[in-house]
This record gives C-alpha cells, structure tokens and sequence, in this order.
C-alpha cells in the first residue's frame, strides 16, 4: 500500500493554505535545483498535504524562470502520490467567464526555453501522454465541487504560451479559432514532468479573463487578473480543502497508468546509462531502474 500525500501547487494568486492542521514550511533539496520554494506539510483531515507555491511566496518566479523540474522533483522526493494544480487563465470561449473554474484534460505547449524532461543523454525515456490529466482526480474534484456547490467545466484544453507577455491579438484569435479553451503560461511543462515521475496530475484552471480576442475586453492585464482570483481565492481553497478532506488515504490505482508511466519508457540499455544522470533520476525513477 502506498500512503496518499496529495501535492498542490498553487498558481497565482494562491501563495498559502490556510486551515492545514500540523502546518509548517519545509525545505527540500533537489538534485535539480531550487524548488520554487519551501513546501507548506500539514494535513486536512486525514490526508497529508504538500503545499508549494508554483511562483514563490511573494511571486519571484516568472513562467519561464521556475525550476519545474526541481518542483515536481521534490514533491516526489517529500512522497507526494497525487498532484492537483491551481492555475490562472485566460479564456477563448464566450462561456467560460471570468470565474469559471475547468478541470482541463488536454494541453497544447506552445513554451520554448523550459527544460521540459527528467530523462535525456545518458538515460531517454519516452512516456505515454495521449491523456495528460488523470480522469481519476478529475472524478473526484468534480465530486468535492459538487459538494461544495462550485460550478466547475468539465474538460477543456488549456495552451500554454511562454509568455511572460500576454498574447498578441493574432495570437489570441489564432488559438481562439484553433478550438483551445484557455491560456496559461505554467502548466507546460509541469504536467510533462509530473507524468515522467509517475505522479497523476490534474488542473483547475480559474478563469481570470477573456485575454484580447473579446470584443468587449481590448486586453487583459494584472491588476485585472488579480481581481478576479483575489474573488475566487476563497472558491479554489473550498475545492482543495474539500477534494483532500475526502481523499482515501491509500493512493488510488490511477486509471490511466500515470503512476506507473515509467513501466516501459526507458529506451536506453542498462549498460550504457551514464551513471551521473541515473543518480539524479533515483527519486523520478527509482522504481523502474535496474531493468
Ligand atoms: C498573473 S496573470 C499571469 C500568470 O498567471 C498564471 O500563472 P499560474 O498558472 O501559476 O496561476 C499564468 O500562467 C501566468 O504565469
Ligand atoms: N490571458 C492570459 N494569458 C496567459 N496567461 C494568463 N493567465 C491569466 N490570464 C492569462
């Protein structure tokens, strides 16, 4: 049996969790890096949590800046089974208005500079993501909103641009009429990485605003964004604390295999691994080495 430690990693906007009992701010080493910060542990309920502020406490890190590889790294090395991600976005769609919340299940990466794998020279691996969120956690987010009575969007994709400027309006059209829901600039390549260290990963995507293709809303900007989620703040951490309150306390089988993403990606031999990478790799890959 593996012991639930649900992961949340909260966007803009979301810095802390109040209400954690036994909380406390941990540091946690990466050979990656520096996690984005420390981790809030506590526990709802019964549940443990590992809270991590995706942009720092204070918001230091901008999209293209944040170690996401030191973040997902360190919430499996803490034991986290289960990540859900809290996220701003911009929307596409009429529908979707400010302060709608979407549990996104599919993603576009539109990002550039970002190291956006585990694996590479030494060690390649090639995992499955056809589906990028897990429809388990999905379940169970919609449940604990229903609960709560949150309206929440079933299925949506979510582009992920570079940023850290809005779109241009051709670009907003562009991905408009491409069919994508919402836009953001942080998910990709967190859910990747998340999926290469066999986490299942699903996201709430908070609607802040119709980014520059509305008619009605020439562009989007912060102080506007902040408004939004500054209303919805109280929403998201009823969702969180309600999704983890009810969480099982043995981490449930993900239907689609996230958690054992790793079963038959690794290409390269055994004898030909370079041993420097596989010892960075032994939190993200421990299970499956040696085979
Ligand atoms: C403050 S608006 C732009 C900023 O907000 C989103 O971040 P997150 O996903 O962490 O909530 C968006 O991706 C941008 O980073
Ligand atoms: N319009 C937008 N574009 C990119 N990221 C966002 N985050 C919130 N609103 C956004």
């Amino acid at each position: 049996m593996t012991k639930s430690i649900v992961g949340i990693i909260g966007g803009s906007g979301l810095y802390d969790l109040p209400g954690l009992h036994d909380a406390r701010w941990v540091r946690q080493e990466t050979p990656w890096g520096a996690m984005s910060d420390e981790v809030l542990r506590g526990a709802i309920g019964d549940t443990e949590i590992a809270f991590l502020p995706r942009h720092g406490r204070g918001h230091r890190f901008s999209p293209s800046d944040i170690n996401y590889r030191a973040n997902i790294d360190g919430l499996k090395r803490i034991g986290v089974t289960d990540v859900v991600s809290v996220s701003a976005t911009g929307s596409y769609k009429h529908e979707l208005a400010p302060g709608t919340f979407v549990l996104i299940d599919q993603f576009v990466d539109r990002t550039v500079k970002r190291e956006s794998s585990f694996f590479g020279a030494g060690c390649v691996a090639h995992v499955p993501f056809g589906h990028p969120t897990s429809p388990g956690l999905m379940d169970r987010l919609q449940a604990a909103a229903e609960a709560e009575q949150i309206p929440v969007v079933r299925g949506g994709t979510y582009v992920c641009m570079e940023g850290p400027q809005f779109s241009t309006l051709a670009e907003s059209l562009w991905y408009k009429s491409a069919g994508f829901d919402v836009v953001g600039m942080t998910n990709m390549p967190e859910a990747k990485l998340a999926r290469e260290a066999e986490i299942p990963y699903a996201t709430v995507a908070m609607v802040t605003d119709y980014d520059c293709w509305h008619p009605d809303h020439d562009h989007v900007d912060v102080q506007q964004v902040i408004k939004v989620l500054l209303a919805n703040a109280d929403k998201a951490r009823r969702l969180i604390a309600r999704f983890a309150k009810d969480f099982p306390a043995e981490h449930p089988a993900c239907p689609i295999g996230a958690d054992t993403a790793l079963e038959f990606a690794l290409m390269t031999a055994p004898d030909k691994r370079d041993p420097a990478l596989l010892a960075k790799l032994d939190a993200v890959a421990g299970r499956v080495m040696g085979r």
